[in-house]
């Protein structure tokens, strides 16, 4: 799929030029066909008309007799061959080569981005009627949506058992159809409308207003069988709900309103709403650490740690105190930040997460990015921003993972999470042989325009993505124990494209960098 990452879509604008051009070709060679045909008819009736004001003079000069029976044969022959022969086939045939050759996007994709744009709009707080207008956050953008995009918006969201987002985007659907002058190529009617806003209504608990967009669909189609099944069940369970208000009891038999529209399986929420909502207000900017907890924050150059830091101090700027998390500035040039980039680009796979009962990785859509791994041995560039890694953190590099490249997709993000493993994650990082991940770099790659911070969600910090800075946090206590506090997720991209790297260290190689302790640490500095 190329949802997933941003990079990827791009190659859908070539596929798509390349469409255009096809269609030229195909409407220029239609033209031509068509323009033919009406300069042979225009001659046709010249002649015929010609011949009309005196028909037995025009067919007694033996020359005319000749050309008109000409005209019925072999020219008449040669328009009905052009008739028949469909220039259409020629380009079709083109596209289906191309489908092999081209990036083409799939149904997956399609509800991958629609999905990708209601989380948006949650996570955001966008409303709907602005979206629509092509405004996010208050940012008006060139894009506007007609009623048919936020009609299959509204069909998408009902295949995924999402009511609540059916009945913003069937309304909108309705707002815009009503404003736009008539169009006869739609592909749906305002009883379409009306049937999906009164079934998700009802779905969402709202059986009166059901009723009522029932009704109204009924009086443009009055014999519609389903709305009239629907509108007499509504009617009872109203009032069946009015007589259990009086006296409680019901006996509950009645079967349910039927609707034929299609319905997808929908995922559990995985995570709790007070997480939820601390993630959201995070995302937005909303909730800030307190003036207490920011006292105590400094920027320093470090200077001290190897040599070479004398000469090109790091730029460190402290972001929480406990636990200890810090931003680099500086940490990433752009030229590096290039290669990477020209690196990773080819070997992008769809991000996975690690199934904590079987150890296996797989795809999940609260982790909607692609990634590709770097070694280190690959190029100078690699080695250096891995020896300044070793400068920052002062770890050994011998146990990181190689470098994680990383570029969100359409609304990509990666909902809460842990990047140390749990106890009860016995088969994670099985086989490295490294022991947890003791402690997390991450690069940001770019800037992004709006939306895209990482967000530590009992902490209440967020770090908005700066190109060429890098954050480092301890993922475990000195006691080994994974420190919860460090739970985080990266909010949805609103616009703009993100990158970052991941460069994850782990426990084996750091016993005498940062000593073991049997109890937890308290409060003191990591580095
Ligand atoms: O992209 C981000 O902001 C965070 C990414 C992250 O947490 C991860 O990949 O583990
Ligand atoms: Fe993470």
């Amino acid at each position: 799929e190329v949802y997933t990452a941003l990079a990827e879509m791009e190659e859908l604008l070539e596929t798509e030029s390349v469409l255009i051009t096809n269609l030229e070709g195909y409407i220029r060679v239609q033209e031509d066909k068509l323009n033919f045909l009406k300069n042979k008819m225009d001659e046709y009736q010249r002649e015929h008309s010609d011949a009309s004001h005196d028909i037995t003079a025009y067919v007694s000069n033996p020359i005319n007799a000749y050309l008109l029976t000409k005209r019925l044969t072999t020219d008449w022959r040669q328009v009905e061959n052009l008739m028949e022969h469909d220039v259409g086939t020629d380009f079709l045939q083109n596209i289906t080569q191309y489908r092999s050759l081209l990036k083409f996007p799939s149904d997956e994709d399609l509800n991958g981005a629609a999905v990708a744009l209601l989380r948006l709009q949650d996570t955001y707080q966008l409303d709907t009627s602005s979206v629509a207008r092509g405004k996010l956050n208050g940012i008006q953008y060139s894009t506007e949506m007609s009623s048919d995009d936020c009609f299959e918006l509204g069909r998408q969201s009902y295949v995924n058992h999402d009511y609540y987002h059916t009945v913003l985007w069937m309304n909108e659907a309705m707002a815009r159809m009503l404003e736009e002058p008539t169009n006869h190529t739609q592909s749906f009617t305002k009883a379409d409308i009306l049937e999906y806003l009164a079934f998700s209504t009802y779905k969402e608990g709202n059986i009166e207003s059901a009723l009522t967009m029932t009704n109204e669909l009924l009086q443009l189609l009055p014999h519609h069988e389903r709305a009239n099944g629907n509108k007499r069940f509504y009617e009872k369970e109203i009032a069946q709900q009015l007589q259990l208000r009086k006296m409680k009891g019901d006996d509950g038999t009645d079967e349910m309103p039927k609707s034929d529209l299609p319905v997808a399986k929908s995922d559990p929420a995985i995570f709790d709403m007070t997480e939820r909502r601390a993630y959201e207000m995070l995302c937005r900017g909303e909730l800030k650490p307190s003036p207490s907890d920011l006292r105590s924050l400094r920027c320093r150059y470090v200077t001290n740690r190897v040599p070479f830091l004398r000469l090109g101090p790091l730029k460190l700027e402290e972001v929480h105190a406990d636990p200890y998390i810090v931003i680099y500035h500086d940490a990433m040039y752009d030229s590096e930040i290039d290669l990477i980039k020209r690196m990773a680009r080819p070997r992008f796979r769809r991000a996975t997460v690690q199934n904590s009962v079987t150890g296996a990785l797989e795809t999940a859509n609260y982790r909607i990015s692609k990634s590709a791994w770097l070694k280190t041995q690959e190029d100078r560039v690699i080695e250096t921003v891995v020896q300044r890694t070793a400068d920052m953190t002062g770890l050994d590099m011998d146990s990181a993972e190689e470098l994680q490249v990383v570029n969100y997709g359409i609304g990509g993000h990666y909902e809460p999470h842990f990047d140390f493993a749990r106890k009860e994650e016995q088969r994670a990082f099985e086989g490295l042989n490294l022991g947890n991940r003791i402690a997390t770099v991450l690069f940001y790659m770019s800037d992004v325009e709006q939306g895209g911070a990482t967000v530590f969600t009992s902490l209440h910090t967020a770090l908005f993505p700066k190109k060429g800075t890098a954050a480092f946090w301890m993922n475990l206590h000195r006691d080994g124990q994974g420190d919860v506090r460090t739970r985080h997720a990266a909010c949805p991209v609103l616009t703009g494209t993100k990158w970052v790297s991941n460069k994850w260290i782990h426990e084996r190689g750091q016993e005498f960098r940062r000593p073991c302790d049997l109890e937890e640490d308290h409060g003191e500095f990591a580095i």
